[in-house]
């Protein structure tokens, strides 16, 4: 069953394109993987999915969710989705956790605006904190934010995340700003926890072998376009779009230790200064005449001009 769907989604910031006919399904349970470089639109996507856009955005094409179209919620639609259904975690746990409130005012909050009696939300609370591997919950709840690492308050916050028992977890580079060791730490729990309920996850992040990790299909998305989705399985041996390609090229486990690392080669294009064709033709080794007049239509699993010769 269909969860999420975005129809030609498209965006413009102050009359700017930021996305262009970005469309997407995520089915329910699904986790599904956002890549591309900075600037390619992936955070504005899952920011238009609850609303989360800036002032001077106007949006085009549908967003969906459980059939509802979100754009058209009014207020308490909007709220109940982004309070009950749709559950966030972003980059910097600190950015989204009051830092003079305890844990627990945290994780309870959204419990007890829902009307459930405090005891209750505390208990919830603790075994949400033990279910993301969280040891002395309760001491927990009686701490702040400063008094946690990042990667324990990215737990928190995952934990917080879970209590509503969403059906859609939007997660825009949640380990980025923690160290190695706890990102692996961090995406697991993630992982784990989202299986175990059958809830669908839409996660952006730079890391190919990450989203490849955690995710059933991967969308490739490149100066506001999506320009392949393929079976995270199937990354390596299917990818057909040359930035798809590209991308792969230039990981670094893509070269042997002691080389140097590949980058994708040229400047990067935002859905502005993409060209009138394709919008990776100014940067693609295969380009020809029509790639760069010609927009290709995403057809199959890709839009590009080239996959039958590819
Ligand atoms: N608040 C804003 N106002 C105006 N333009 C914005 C705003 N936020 C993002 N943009 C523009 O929208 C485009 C897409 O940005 P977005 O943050 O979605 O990219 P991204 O792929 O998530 O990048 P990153 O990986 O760096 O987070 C960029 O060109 C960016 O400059």
């Amino acid at each position: 069953m269909t969860l999420l769907t975005l129809d030609r989604l498209a965006l413009a910031i102050d009359g700017r394109p930021v996305l262009r006919q970005v469309s997407l399904d995520v089915a329910a349970g699904e986790a599904v993987g956002l890549v591309g470089e900075s600037g390619s639109g992936k955070s504005m996507t899952v920011k238009s999915v609850v609303r989360l856009l800036p002032p001077g955005a106007t949006v085009g094409g549908t967003v969906r969710f459980d059939g509802a179209d979100v754009h058209a919620l009014n207020a308490a639609g909007l709220r109940r989705m982004r309070s009950r259904d749709v559950a966030m975690v972003f980059q910097d746990p600190r950015a989204v956790v009051n830092p003079v409130r305890t844990v627990g005012d945290f994780l309870t909050e959204v419990l007890r605006d829902q009307g459930m009696p405090r005891g209750a939300a505390i208990e919830k609370a603790v075994r949400s904190l033990s279910e993301v591997g969280v040891g002395d919950a309760g001491r927990r709840l009686t701490q702040r934010p400063y008094e946690l690492s990042g990667g324990l308050l990215q737990r928190v916050v995952i934990a917080a995340a879970l209590l509503t028992e969403p059906r859609l977890i939007l997660a825009d580079e949640p380990t980025t700003a923690l160290d190695v060791t706890t990102q692996e730490e961090v995406v697991a729990i993630l992982d784990e926890q989202r299986r175990l309920r059958g809830t669908a996850l839409l996660f952006i992040t730079h890391d190919l072998e990450l989203a490849a990790a955690v995710c059933d299909r991967i969308a490739v998305m490149y100066a506001g376009e999506i320009v392949e989705i393929l079976p995270a399985a199937r990354l390596h041996d299917d990818a057909r779009h040359p930035y798809t390609r590209a991308l792969l090229a230039a990981r670094p486990g893509a070269v042997a230790p002691g080389q140097r690392l590949l980058t994708v080669p040229g400047t990067p294009q935002s859905a502005l200064t993409a060209p009138a064709g394709c919008v990776f033709a100014d940067r693609c080794p295969h380009a020809e005449a029509r790639c760069r007049d010609e927009r290709p239509v995403f057809t199959g699993s890709a839009a590009c001009h080239l996959l039958e010769v590819l």
